[in-house]
């Protein structure tokens, strides 16, 4: 360390040699001098710590800068991943719990939810175009129709060195590592459905598979579109082909890749006259041309590629699978993506276009439109999601919860409806429901009617006086007052009373019947037990026929009360005959003719009138006390006692509901489990809010 200081003093002192005058001022500096060196390394330090401060604090906001955008990436890819996989959960959840769209009786989410759907004719290359995709074999082949059921393929991509593994949603504890395991799944779960008989069926299997080779990506393989049915195939299924393909392009969230091979003539394309006709913008359409390696020499596809010769909205891409030799060789798919790079970056003819070309560009193209499309969908998916959710639990609240299983709940549930019946039937009667003024409307005109319609007037016509006068009076006619004819005449006057008494009693009888089975059919509690309706209404009849027997007792008493004792001072208060006339040969003479029996016709009907009256009164308040206010305080009791003594299993059977109610409230509450794990679904993807 000295030996180094002492170097350098020789070579300073080398180049500088102070003079004395300087060499004294250094050693004994004055005072300015001493201050003006001490402000300069103040100076000098401040300056350098600035620097340092300054420094520190760019570095750190570029830092923080650098790990925002990374962590907008992250968000975005986090976003990405969360998107498609939302839409995959709740495309499993839709499967599970049996949403497959196209049932108009309950809303669907199914058909609400993005997806990307392969359309194409048959041997298109619409399996090998998924296999590439994936970058795995996996798809049964054969001849004929091989794909009868809806492969929903669900895509995860997994870390970077992870094992793919294939589930399906219907085998939900196996992984297959074995893919060739997947294709027979895929064969045996189409047969489980669908038999051996190859029919086809519109219910998805649902086929997840998680590799670090994939996108994120939904893809829905459909069975291929064909012009005839193949053996053991009924011709129908042609059609039937075609409208299940249609019911999933038509959807407008669906994007459709319409496969085409290469060495055919676009114009006889299944899949572009189809997606033609759904998608007219060709806004939703992918089209993919399979097949360029095939092409006949001095031939290529630049036309469609480019856009020219069928313009769509997105561009064309091409695709080269793998030929039949290359499966037969088992050639893998790994080897078959570098041969398709290969062939599209060496190609003269496509070339130029290598980057927008191949199985691995289409899956990332896919994705990319596949996750813009949800983006926008969601809103309009939350939205239906609750309206759906709202309409679901206001129908099964009309539709009442499930029956209790044990009976003590059981008999609470029978006396809770019977209560609920009780009610209504009560504001048919006491107003608020109408109805019950037609009771009014039997005292205040059936009655009096019928009353006034009696026939009293040929009854009492003096003919029928003097007959019945006569003939009471027997062989010794009467001397002063025909006593006992007055009692013939009134008895069996009066003994036209009880005809409109029962008729009031019947008619109130059949008022209260109707009222009983319109309060049964506005019990909305009731209406999914159709069994404890009957016997509601066969009880409630019961008691109101008793109810009438009584009526009608009381009622044909009140006649038969004014028969028993004549009303006696009405006769002490009619002028007496005898006196009338004075002289007694005079009124005998006139108490046999015409006059003399007009008088007593017309005295008795002064009488009839007066009972009349009484009875018009009378007989209403009977009904109303032995028929109405007994149909208000006891009409199911006598069904109360008998519920009691009722066993077990004679309650369930009497909540035994219409089957399609219990069918329609299982649809419903499925449906409603679909919404809501859709709307948790949702809400856990905390960047929508
Ligand atoms: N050379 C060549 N062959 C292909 C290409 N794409 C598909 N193939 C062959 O065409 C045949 C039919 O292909 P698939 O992928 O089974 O067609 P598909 O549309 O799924 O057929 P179906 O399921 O029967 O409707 C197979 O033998 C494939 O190897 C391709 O780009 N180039």
């Amino acid at each position: 360390m000295s030996r180094h200081t002492t170097q350098t003093n020789i070579s300073f002192s080398r180049y500088f040699r102070p003079t004395p005058i300087i060499r004294k001022k250094i050693k004994n500096p004055p005072k300015k001098a001493k201050i003006a060196f001490y402000l300069l390394l103040y100076y000098l330090s401040v300056c350098v710590t600035s620097f340092i401060i300054f420094y520190s604090l760019i570095s750190r906001s570029r830092n923080t800068n650098s790990d925002r955008v990374f962590e907008e990436k992250e968000t975005e890819m986090a976003t990405m991943e969360s998107l498609i996989g939302l839409v995959n959960r709740i495309q499993r959840a839709c499967t599970v719990l049996g949403d497959h769209g196209g049932d108009t009786a309950l809303p669907t989410l199914w058909e609400a939810l993005p997806s990307v759907v392969v359309v194409g004719g048959q041997s298109s290359g619409k399996s090998s175009v998924l296999e590439s995709v994936v970058g795995r074999d996996f798809l049964p082949r054969g001849s004929g129709i091989v794909t009868r059921r809806p492969l929903v393929l669900q895509l995860h991509k997994t870390e970077p060195g992870k094992q793919d593994y294939a589930e399906f949603l219907h085998l939900p504890q196996k992984k297959f590592t074995n893919f060739s395991m997947v294709r027979k799944e895929i064969q045996d779960e189409t047969d489980r459905v669908t038999g051996k008989s190859k029919q086809i069926s519109p219910i998805p299997i649902h086929l997840s598979i998680h590799s670090p080779n994939v996108v994120n990506l939904t893809l829905i393989d459909l069975p291929g579109l064909t012009k005839v049915a193949v053996e053991g195939q009924p011709e129908s299924v042609v059609q039937e082909i075609e409208t299940m393909v249609r019911s999933y392009v038509e959807k407008p969230n669906c994007l459709i890749l319409a496969i085409t091979p290469a060495n055919q003539d676009l114009a006889t394309s299944d899949a572009i006259k189809l997606s033609r006709e759904v998608d007219p913008t060709g806004e939703r359409t992918f089209g993919v041309l399979t097949k360029l390696d095939l092409m006949d020499k001095g031939t290529n596809a630049l036309d469609i590629l480019e856009g020219r010769a069928y313009p769509l909205q997105r561009p064309w891409v091409g695709i080269v699978n793998r030929s039949q030799a290359d499966i037969n060789r088992n050639v893998d798919m790994i080897a078959a993506r570098r041969r398709e790079r290969e062939f599209f970056v060496t190609s003269p003819d496509y070339g130029h276009l290598a980057g927008g070309m191949g199985s691995e560009y289409l899956a990332k193209l896919l994705s990319r439109h596949l996750e813009s499309v949800i983006r926008t969908r969601i809103p309009g998916i939350i939205s239906l999601i609750n309206r759906s959710i709202d309409e679901l639990e206001a129908e099964l609240d009309h539709l009442g919860r499930p029956v209790a299983i044990d009976s003590g709940a059981q008999l609470y549930t029978i006396l809770e409806l019977c209560r609920a019946f009780d009610r209504v039937f009560q504001e048919h009667l006491d107003g608020g429901r109408p109805g019950g003024d037609r009771i009014y409307g039997v005292f205040d005109s059936h009655l009096p009617d019928a009353l006034r319609k009696l026939p009293f007037d040929r009854h009492l016509s003096p003919q029928n006086v003097r007959k019945v006068v006569s003939e009471a009076d027997g062989y010794q006619p009467h001397l002063i007052a025909p006593e006992q004819g007055y009692r013939r005449l009134i008895d069996s006057a009066l003994n036209y009373f009880r005809a409109p008494a029962e008729s009031s009693v019947d008619t109130v009888h059949r008022i209260l019947k109707e009222l009983v089975r319109r309060s049964i059919g506005e019990t909305q509690e009731l209406k999914r037990f159709p069994t404890l309706q009957a016997e509601i209404a066969a009880a409630a009849n019961e008691a109101l026929e008793r109810f009438r027997e009584d009526s009608k007792k009381t009622t044909l008493r009140l006649v038969d009360m004014e028969s028993s004792y004549l009303t006696v001072d009405f006769f002490r208060k009619l002028p007496q005959e005898v006196e009338r006339g004075g002289n007694p040969t005079v009124s005998t003479v006139d108490r046999y003719t015409e006059g003399h029996f007009r008088r007593i016709g017309s005295n008795v009907t002064l009488y009839i009138g007066m009972v009349a009256e009484t009875l018009r009164n009378g007989i209403p308040k009977a009904v109303v006390h032995c028929q109405v206010k007994e149909a208000k305080r006891s009409l199911l009791d006598h069904f109360y006692t008998q519920l009691g003594q009722k066993e077990a299993k004679q309650l369930a059977q009497l909540l035994d509901e219409d089957p399609r109610l219990m069918e329609r409230r299982q649809q419903c509450a499925k449906r409603l489990e679909l919404y809501k794990s859709a709307r948790d679904e949702i809400d856990s993807v905390t960047w929508i809010r």
